[in-house]
């Protein structure tokens, strides 16, 4: 926190005391002048007191709006600094810890604990203390020992039964947490997954998981309620015995009915901003759980280390060599933070990484390549051979074993990560198309694009006919569903050409569709791309004899590599699939 959060934490905390204090002040003043006013005193005599409950009434309702101005202020940008730093945490790639709805509701729930941190728990546990304190202090000049019966009383309903209440909370809230994530996982698979799971008839099963989660959640609620009652209820049962104590105590040593009422009153009002903290204690145990799933995500180790002084991006042309490259994945993939999803199963604890293997042979074991200007190499290879992997590596989201990558000389772990991803990059395996009008999906790739260069992209892509029907201005829909599947990858591309990277990546840009569409989408690819420096990882091998050099990997390791022509006259992997993909077009 910053200094001037800081000045504003304590304006907040100074108006939070002084709209409780006037409070006190209103209610002491207001039962001397009624008990004193019953005696009949001279006009005179009760004119101070007139006068000081009127100023204590507007005083309190000024500073309690003081308190809610200041207090939000800075709590909103106390969340608002989290969420960026957040962000910013999330922005360089990181290894895959949390995603989809899991990370959506830390984004969300766990940093609103943030505010409540403040407007809740903080600033009125230091608001009810200087109220406390100051009731006390009235108690002392007026009878010390029913002091001590009040303090006795405040520290009960002030301190222990908030502990009381946080410990309980926390053992309610490390279940809550997760039972949470679960339904909101369960929510989004029922929504992004609708269609799936009617084609498959599933959709009966996945409601019914996602109402048992519901409905797990909805109990341990329930019982936390109910320690949120009991904790309220105990409050009062204290406000009550104190105040009782001190009457009794006020009437033993004859302080008078004036010294009575105002030792009496100013006792039960000291206890109206500490009554509060029994479920500020409560909130508190959910609030250091959601602080602590905020830390885990921040402290995410970056996959790849920036330089401390980045060399400068080098300038195209640009010849890309890899040498002897090894690469191993720290952690196995995660899918969505997902819990099991077999019957009866159980979120992970708060916080706990499941335990999905450990780092076993590497993605990549010394793959060599060099990619000279205009080259356009392609990648081919079972699934988990390591092609993506290698994608990865130039793009600077992995880092390598050993070995290395250069451009035009410089080791790309000299090069700043947004340097290396403007130099190398393009269409990814999953490309996302976003919930905005087609122009600005394209826009993503060029923001100052002008129409001109736009028209041209999408005229490259082949995608020129469609958007004419479409019109630029059209939504497409989230993920692209408003869109079929070879015009999602044609517009990806699009948006690679846009971007015009000096080295264009493509991952696997015919991959799920039909044949005939992969087909013409490959041929006007490979078409866009002659004279490109190029690398396309591919499973289709048609279009292939256009392209400099082949290269097969299998198990992270290059097996072969040459041209179309030497490959399929020589007995391998090409060959097999080359022969298995003709004998399936016939
Ligand atoms: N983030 C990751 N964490 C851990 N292991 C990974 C990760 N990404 C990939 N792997 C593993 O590395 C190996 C190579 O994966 P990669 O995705 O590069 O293969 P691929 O050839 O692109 O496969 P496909 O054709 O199916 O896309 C696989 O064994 C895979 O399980």
């Amino acid at each position: 926190m910053n200094r001037r959060m800081g000045t504003r934490l304590v304006w907040a905390v100074l108006a939070g005391s002084a709209a409780d204090l006037a409070g006190l002040g209103l209610i002491a003043a207001a039962a001397w002048l009624i008990t004193r006013a019953a005696e009949q005193p001279p006009l005179a005599a009760l004119s101070v007191a007139i006068v000081a409950t009127r100023a204590f009434a507007t005083g309190k309702g000024v500073f309690r709006y003081a308190e809610r101005l200041t207090g939000h202020d800075v709590a909103l940008r106390a969340q608002a600094g989290t969420r960026e730093r957040l962000y910013e945490a999330l922005i360089p790639p990181q290894r895959p810890r949390h995603g989809g709805a899991d990370l959506l509701s830390r984004m969300v729930d766990d940093t609103e604990a943030v505010q409540d941190l403040l407007v809740r728990c903080l600033l009125p546990a230091a608001a009810a203390a200087m109220a406390g304190l100051a009731a006390v202090v009235v108690g002392l000049a007026i009878l010390p020992v029913a002091a001590l019966v009040l303090v006795a009383g405040l520290l009960v309903a002030g301190v222990a039964l908030p502990a009381g209440t946080a410990a309980a909370a926390r053992r309610w809230s490390a279940r809550i947490a997760p039972a949470r994530a679960a339904l909101a996982s369960r929510v989004a698979d029922l929504v992004h997954g609708s269609a799936d799971l009617a084609a498959y008839g599933a959709d009966g099963e996945a409601l019914a998981k996602a109402l048992t989660a519901d409905e797990s959640l909805a109990a341990l609620e329930r019982r936390q309620a109910r320690v949120h009652a009991a904790a309220l209820a105990g409050g009062t049962l204290v406000q009550g015995l104190t105040v009782a104590g001190v009457v009794l105590l006020a009437q033993g040593a004859g302080a008078g009915s004036v010294g009575t009422a105002v030792l009496a009153l100013t006792s039960l009002v000291a206890f109206e901003p500490v009554l509060p903290l029994a479920a500020a204690g409560e909130r508190m145990a959910g609030i250091t759980a959601a602080l602590r799933r905020l830390r885990d995500v921040r402290s995410a180790a970056p996959a790849t280390t920036e330089p401390a002084a980045p060399a400068p991006r080098p300038e195209a042309p640009l010849t890309i060599e890899i040498d002897d490259l090894v690469v191993r994945h720290a952690t196995p993939p995660l899918t969505d933070g997902h819990p099991p999803l077999e019957p009866g199963d159980r979120p992970a604890p708060d916080g706990a990484e499941p335990a999905r293997g450990g780092a076993g042979r590497p993605a990549l074991d010394g793959v060599s390549l060099r990619l000279t200007p205009g080259k356009r190499v392609a990648i081919v290879g079972p699934s988990g051979a390591g092609k993506s992997t290698l994608l990865a590596a130039l793009m600077r989201l992995v880092e390598p074993e050993s070995g290395r990558i250069t451009v035009n000389g410089v080791g790309l772990e000299a090069l700043a990560g947004d340097d290396v991803r403007a130099l190398m990059t393009g269409l990814t395996q999953d490309p996302y198309i976003f919930r905005a009008t087609l122009r600005d999906n394209l826009r993503l790739a060029g923001p100052g694009a002008d129409d001109e260069a736009l028209r041209r992209a999408v005229r490259d892509a082949r995608l020129d006919g469609w958007v004419e029907r479409t019109g630029w201005d059209a939504e497409l829909g989230e993920d692209g569903r408003t869109v079929s599947g070879g015009q999602l990858q044609r517009l990806a591309l699009a948006r690679a050409l846009l971007f015009d990277p000096p080295v264009l990546l493509l991952d696997e840009p015919a991959e799920a569709l039909d044949e005939e569409t992969a087909d013409r989408l490959m041929a006007d690819l490979l078409d866009v791309t002659r004279d490109r420096t190029t690398l396309l990882v591919t499973h289709r091998l048609k279009g292939l004899e256009l392209v400099d050099e082949i290269v097969v990997l299998e198990e992270g390791r290059v097996v072969q590599r040459g041209r179309h022509d030497e490959l399929v006259s020589v007995p391998g992997y090409y060959r097999d699939l080359w022969e298995s993909e003709v004998l399936t077009r016939r």
